[in-house]
């Protein structure tokens, strides 16, 4: 492969009723083998991330996703491979899961310990489960072009989650260097925030009204912020 090849990667984040998501670990003879993660695998040719995903999660686990939204899209340069991460969440699906590939499994609380331990990337990922659909106060909200090194102290002392208020895709972009948890964009910037229609972190937008919750989710909005 070459080194600036990216794959495409579709990354299930499917919840529970009670709010725990399925982890599994890496089936050997995989890079990262025997790591937890969650469930989906790269692209074939011409598949949707949604398709791709209901595929691996019946070729991997037996269960059948009828539904999913997309969350945000993350790249990240492995020595094996550039992977660009495209995480989709659901909580429309169904069946049994099984281990078809040998893999362990199990539906995990975001501050639960997995029986193993979870690729290094997707620890915060799942911490990010927890956010609330329609966001509440108790989160830590910057405006970048304050003081943004403020966060990672906020982030230890009070606050489990820090995004940050953007007004535009530059804005966006300094949030994901930074790694911030969530950004607020006003909806008629939320468009022009996208990567090829899905947000590049979980996105919250603001100043609109609680039930259109959906309707935003639908276009790949985290949540909304009325
Ligand atoms: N499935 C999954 N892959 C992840 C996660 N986090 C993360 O960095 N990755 C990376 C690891 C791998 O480099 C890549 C997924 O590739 P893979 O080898 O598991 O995909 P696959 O099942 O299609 O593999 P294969 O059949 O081609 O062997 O994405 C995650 O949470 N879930």
């Amino acid at each position: 492969m070459s080194e600036d090849k990216v794959v495409d990667v579709a990354v299930g984040v499917l919840i529970r009723e009670d709010g725990r998501v399925l982890l599994a670990s890496r089936p050997e003879g995989k890079p990262w083998a025997g790591y937890w993660e969650f469930p989906g695998g790269k692209l074939e040719d011409g598949e949707t991330v949604h398709q791709a995903l209901v595929r691996e999660l019946d070729e991997e686990l037996g269960v059948r996703l009828a539904d999913s939204f997309p969350w945000f899209v993350k790249e990240h340069r492995y020595e094996h491979a550039h992977v660009r991460l495209h995480f989709r969440r659901s909580r429309d699906f169904f069946g049994e899961a099984l281990s078809k590939e040998g893999q362990d499994f199990g539906f995990y609380a975001a501050n639960e310990r997995t029986p193993g331990v979870l690729l290094p990337i997707d620890q915060n990922i799942l911490n990010r489960v927890d956010l609330p659909d329609v966001w509440e106060d108790s989160t830590a909200v910057l405006t970048l072009s304050e003081n943004a090194l403020h966060a990672t102290v906020v982030r230890d002392r009070k606050y489990r989650f820090v995004g940050a208020r953007c007004g535009n895709l530059d804005d966006v972009m300094k949030a994901v260097a930074m790694d911030f948890d969530f950004v607020i964009v006003k909806p008629e910037v939320f468009e022009a925030t996208l990567w090829k229609g899905e947000p590049r972190l979980p996105t919250y937008v603001e100043d609109v009204p609680a039930s259109d919750l959906r309707l935003w989710q639908d276009r790949g909005a985290h949540g909304v912020k009325p």
